[in-house]
């Protein structure tokens, strides 16, 4: 058997190691290398499927919408780490959207309404380990569209704070290491970058 598209691959193999709350498989697979030789390589794929993200920023007041919650693999890796900074963001569910996940979790999590988003970035999070890829949204927000406190599902116990904070602020913070989440720092570079959160716009 080929894979799409590439003819340097065959005879791929799955065995499933674990399946809890997310799928552990180990696939293994000929693969030929530059030099014209074959080999039978294996590669573990942690599956818990894709992910959206948002970031609110709000011109007028220059100011992004983050939130801290407790992540057990960045504790494992450094407990001094454990507490993350992140935009808004959910694992999207099988027949789901990307846009359909990330209204419902900004609502959930953060407390605001929105209708709307942009679909800025897509990226895979980290594609040697994790089939995960992930769509990165912004929105503009406001206070009227603050419906109720957030926080996350009790039911799921979530436990998030959420973190209204200047946006110069928050890139300092990435300096600081104070943010150190990939898709939180990409969509605050994005909004660096394309200018969508700058003085001016503001009036200031
Ligand atoms: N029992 C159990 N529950 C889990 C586990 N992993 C997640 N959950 C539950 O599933 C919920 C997932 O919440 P979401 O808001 O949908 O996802 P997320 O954890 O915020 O994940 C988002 O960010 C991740 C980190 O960047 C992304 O990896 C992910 O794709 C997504 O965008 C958690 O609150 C928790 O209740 C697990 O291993 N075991
Ligand atoms: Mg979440």
């Amino acid at each position: 058997m080929f894979c799409k598209n590439m003819n340097n691959l065959k005879n791929i193999t799955k065995t499933t190691l674990s399946k809890e709350w997310a799928r552990l498989d180990r696939i293994d697979y000929d693969y030929q290398f530059k030099n014209g030789e074959w080999k039978r390589l294996s590669r573990e794929c942690y599956n818990r499927g894709n992910g959206a993200a948002i970031l609110l920023y709000n011109v007028e007041r220059q100011t992004v919408i983050l939130t801290k919650q407790f992540r057990m693999p960045a504790y494992e890796n450094n407990s001094r780490e454990g507490m993350s900074i992140e935009a808004c963001a959910g694992a999207i569910d099988n027949n789901d959207k990307p846009l359909e996940t990330i209204i419902r979790e900004t609502e959930e999590e953060v407390g605001y309404k929105i209708s709307e988003a942009k679909l800025v970035l897509t990226a895979y999070t980290s594609p040697g380990a994790l089939t995960e890829k992930m769509f990165l949204f912004v929105a503009e927000y406001d206070e009227n569209m603050k419906i109720s406190k957030g926080g996350g599902l009790e039911s799921e116990d979530e436990d998030i704070e959420i973190l209204e904070i200047p946006f110069s602020e928050a890139l300092e913070m990435i300096k600081k290491e104070e943010i150190i989440d990939a898709k939180t720092i990409m969509l605050l570079q994005y909004v660096q970058i394309n200018k969508l959160l700058i003085p001016e716009k503001a009036g200031i």
